[in-house]
């Protein structure tokens, strides 16, 4: 029988997805074919496969027709979202940007995320992207509540094993994720994961994950939680659950 994947991870960008998938698949039931394989855009192929294949596409959380192409294919699937304060998720994909030699030398968080009058560019997709709750609606048409489960990134973080008490709960699989293979890792600042096979060495997520954030201005935060402000408003009512969302509160102060 041809099979596609009973759950997906579609997003966000920079809010987690990676280390969501990695944990997951310390489950001995979840099989991920790797870590991006873009099943619904570029490798559009269903597989063969018995047990429960997860994917993670961040960028399908953006798409405007996946959401129906998925829905096609497979009403039922199981998605996950991962969501983090937009401004940080913002600066995280700007910083990644950067790393990657996207970025022109002049340009800075700043200029990217400003129009020259001093409004938000809303046509940057570093901006677009955090504004979770305009593409949210459009899975929920599709999904309904009960098949999409949403995951707080600092969650992920702060506590990687009650968030995946609750995936594994949503997914239908018996809570068997050994709470011991996960540990917070003092040097990285960031859990990382106990390999058994290989004498209990550490997988730690590379160097793309938890890196030190390009630096910017406070008038530059402040107009970025004001923008996102109703947005996150509106979205924590369609979510009926609010997160704490204000980690750069302080600076802007
Ligand atoms: N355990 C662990 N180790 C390292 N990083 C962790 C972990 N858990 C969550 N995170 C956060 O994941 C952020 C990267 O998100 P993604 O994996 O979704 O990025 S990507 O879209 O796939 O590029 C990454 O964002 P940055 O800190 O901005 O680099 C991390 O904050």
């Amino acid at each position: 029988m041809r099979r596609i994947p009973k759950v997906i991870i579609i997003g966000v960008k920079k809010c987690g997805t990676r280390a969501l998938l990695e944990y997951l698949k310390l489950h001995p039931l979840i099989k991920a074919p790797g870590p991006e394989p873009h099943f619904f855009d570029r490798n559009y192929h269903p597989t063969n496969d018995h047990e429960i294949t997860i994917e993670k596409t961040p960028r399908y959380f953006v798409s405007q027709d996946v959401p129906e192409k998925i829905y096609n294919l497979s009403p039922n699937v199981k998605l996950v979202v991962v969501i983090r304060d937009p401004v940080v998720r913002a600066i995280s994909d700007f910083t990644q940007a950067v790393s990657k030699n996207e970025v022109k030398s002049n340009q800075t968080f700043r200029r990217r995320v400003l129009r020259r009058d001093g409004d938000i560019n809303t046509h940057s997709s570093i901006v677009k992207t955090g504004i979770y709750v305009r593409y949210l609606t459009t899975w929920f048409q599709y999904f309904g509540r009960s098949n999409i489960h949403i995951v707080s990134g600092e969650d992920l973080i702060a506590n990687p094993l009650g968030v995946l008490e609750t995936v594994q709960d949503f997914i239908g699989v018996q809570r068997e994720i050994d709470g011991n293979l996960i540990y917070f890792n003092k040097t990285r600042g960031f859990p990382c994961i106990r390999m058994l096979k290989r004498n209990n060495t550490a997988k730690c997520f590379g160097a793309t994950k938890g890196r030190n954030h390009v630096q910017t201005d406070s008038a530059t935060l402040k107009r970025l939680y004001d923008f996102y402000r109703p947005y996150n408003q509106y979205l924590f009512k369609f979510m009926n659950k609010t997160f704490e969302w204000n980690v750069l509160q302080k600076i802007i102060n």
